[in-house]
């Protein structure tokens, strides 16, 4: 799978994505998520993928068994490389994912890596205690989820740089860690938790890095881009 940082398209339309996207000259690993998909439809993933980016579609699918799974089967005609779901769902749902998913991928695609997301990177250990009633350590608690993934047969897990090492021990190399919560030394942190920067992550287990602010609304998102790129090959 590309290993190039994936650049979340946090835009609220076609518009944007499109001048946005126009300041680069390279196929990009980009995701399309909730605020873009719920605008413009399956349509925008189409015209993305029209101009050769790969595709993480995030959805974050949390429904009864029955219906991700059907909603999977229609996604994974979308053709994009990475889709997820929640693992708070359990291991029927995300079962009933992956079964859609290969049901409805058309014969000679590849079907799309499936993960499901741990704990938000905008959770603390104490939000989580406290509101979720969960008494586990944060740790524990994405490692479970990690555990529940992996017995559920998907591809991996969304979680932060803070835990990807203990996940890569437990569940394999080929399990994949997908962090978000990526910011460059010194920028500004927004609604994150759990961040770190792309050299960490690099260092401490990540398989791939998702990077949104940092690079959209750098005043030129294309350098910021460049040292992102830069830190995580580096490192
Ligand atoms: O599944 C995700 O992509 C996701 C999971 C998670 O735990 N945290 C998280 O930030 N994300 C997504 O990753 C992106 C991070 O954006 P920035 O905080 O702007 O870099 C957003 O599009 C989030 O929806």
């Amino acid at each position: 799978m590309n290993s190039k940082p994936i650049i979340a398209l946090d835009f609220p339309s076609e518009k944007e994505v499109f001048a946005f996207l126009s300041q680069f000259n390279e196929p990009l690993f980009v995701k399309i998520g909730m605020e873009l998909y719920l605008q413009e439809g399956p349509d925008i993933v189409r015209k993305v993928k029209e101009h050769g980016h790969d595709i993480f579609l995030d959805l974050k699918l949390h429904d009864i068994p029955n219906t991700v799974k059907s909603a999977m089967k229609g996604l994974a005609r979308l053709g994009v490389d990475l889709v997820n779901v929640h693992a708070a769902g359990g291991v029927n749902m995300m079962e009933s994912a992956l079964e859609g998913l290969e049901a409805g991928t058309p014969s000679g695609m590849k079907r799309a890596k499936l993960i499901s997301v741990t704990q938000l990177t905008s959770t603390t250990e104490e939000q989580m205690q406290q509101q979720q009633k969960i008494t586990l350590s944060l740790l524990e608690s994405v490692l479970h989820y990690a555990s529940i993934t992996k017995q559920a047969g998907l591809d991996g897990v969304v979680c932060s740089v803070h835990e990807a090492n203990v996940i890569r021990n437990q569940c394999g190399e080929d399990f994949l860690r997908v962090t978000p919560g990526i910011r460059l030394a010194g920028g500004e942190i927004h609604d994150q938790k759990r961040i770190a920067t792309p050299d960490v992550a690099r260092r401490d287990g990540s398989s791939l890095i998702v990077v949104g602010r940092a690079i959209t609304n750098a005043k030129d998102p294309v350098e910021a881009y460049k040292t992102v790129s830069e830190l995580w090959e580096e490192n």
